[in-house]
């Protein structure tokens, strides 16, 4: 057993995902313990950047290049002090795997715009600071080889639960919602992931703009509001919704800009009922992608959520209510932790890159070949 870092800094900017664990063996064989966990925020002045690296009119390179460093600088912090917390020694972390902040993902030709994607948090300032290897950029590999660059964590839901003897999904509520599907007795080649839409993105900025708190805590607000169904429909008729997996998708679309025209466009719906709106349409685009692109050819038995917005209950009630003969649970019921799961994900993802082992899924990202993914910055 080797001790090792995943960190993640998710699309929902609550704060960075960092976990310890003890992990032993690669590919299907990895063994790992986690030994402790923490979120640790992000404060606002540095928020701020991310979204302003993110928009158009306010975004440009100087701020860019300095954010990656000041990331690269919390993302060093926040390994010191869970070494620190867990009261072991950096110098026994064999490597730190770091997924680094997405600031854009566009990973179809637009125009002039190739399929691309940018994480940034400088390798070199964690490698520097905590005397480390470390292992990021994740996606790129997958990019250059004609996929979507996302979404990676599938070969680590294959290696958590081929076991597992029942057709299962595995659903992430963060940012943006994604699922990966497992069948019993699945071969790799057979996995099918996707995004699904959004996950917390819209409700939270709509929490920020309109209650001036950062989410729905459990879903309170949303059960205090009425759901407008036709803004509901218009919502639906987005075009990402009927588009074929493999398919991601992120900020671009669901981000900053989407929640600002739907506040002005809606002004005549109150703030809880907004709420109750966009938490019935999250619920409505994970039910939809099941009903158009799985449930066709697959009997699912059972949906595992995971992520932040496992713990939003109107969300997840009606969720119950539209897939009504699938059984809904959460990581906890399986024993893992819905918070750290992607911190996890990219530390397995970590060992399998100083592995040299293969670990995009082509079914998922629509690459043409399987590839090593992650670059490797030594201490
Ligand atoms: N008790 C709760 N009730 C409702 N929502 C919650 C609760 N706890 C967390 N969340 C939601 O979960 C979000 C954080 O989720 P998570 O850490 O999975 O996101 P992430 O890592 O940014 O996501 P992504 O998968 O997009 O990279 C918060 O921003 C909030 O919206
Ligand atoms: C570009 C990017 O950062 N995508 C994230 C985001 O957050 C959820 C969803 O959108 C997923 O596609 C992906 O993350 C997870 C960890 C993945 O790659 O599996």
């Amino acid at each position: 057993m080797k001790y090792c870092i995943g960190l993640m800094s998710g699309t929902s900017l609550d704060g960075i995902d960092s976990v310890l664990l003890e992990i032993e063996g690669k590919g299907i064989d990895t063994k790992y313990k986690e030994i402790y966990f923490n979120c640790y925020p992000i404060d606002e002045d540095i928020k701020n950047e991310i979204h302003d690296s993110m928009d158009a009119k306010k975004s440009n390179v100087a701020l860019i290049c300095s954010l990656n460093y000041k990331l690269g600088n919390l993302f060093a912090d926040a390994c010191i002090d869970l070494c620190k917390k867990a009261n072991i020694s950096l110098d026994n972390v064999d490597f730190i795997a770091s997924h680094g902040q997405t600031i854009y993902h566009n990973p179809n030709l637009e125009g002039k715009l190739v399929p691309s994607t940018l994480q940034i948090g400088e390798p070199s300032v964690i490698a520097y600071r905590t005397n480390t290897k470390v292992i990021s950029n994740f996606r790129g590999k997958d990019i250059a080889a004609g996929g979507q660059g996302a979404p990676l964590v599938p070969y680590v839901d294959y290696i958590l639960f081929n076991k597992y003897k029942k057709n299962i999904a595995i659903h992430n509520i963060g940012g943006i919602a994604n699922t990966t599907i497992l069948k019993k007795d699945t071969s790799k080649d057979e996995i099918l992931a996707f995004d699904t839409g959004p996950g917390n993105m819209i409700i939270d900025e709509l929490c920020r703009r309109l209650k001036g708190i950062e989410y729905d805590k459990n879903g309170e607000i949303a059960k205090r509001g009425r759901i407008d169904y036709e803004l509901l429909n218009k919502m639906m008729s987005h075009s990402f919704f009927e588009q074929q997996p493999p398919k991601s998708t992120g900020r671009e679309h669901f981000g900053s800009f989407y929640v600002e025209q739907l506040i002005k466009e809606n002004n005549n719906i109150d703030a809880n009922s907004l709420i109750a709106t966009a938490t019935e349409f999250t619920a409505e685009t994970m039910a939809d992608s099941y009903k158009r692109f799985i449930l066709n050819n697959i009997d699912l038995d059972e949906i595992i959520l995971c992520g932040g917005g496992a713990y939003n209950l109107t969300l997840r009630e009606s969720l119950e209510r539209k897939l009504k003969n699938i059984k809904i649970s959460s990581m906890e019921d399986h024993s893992m932790n819905s918070f750290s799961k992607e911190a996890v994900a990219f530390a397995i993802l970590g060992n399998e890159c100083l592995n040299n082992i293969k670990s995009n899924i082509k079914s998922a990202t629509g690459a043409k070949n399987y590839v090593v993914l992650g670059d490797i910055t030594n201490s």
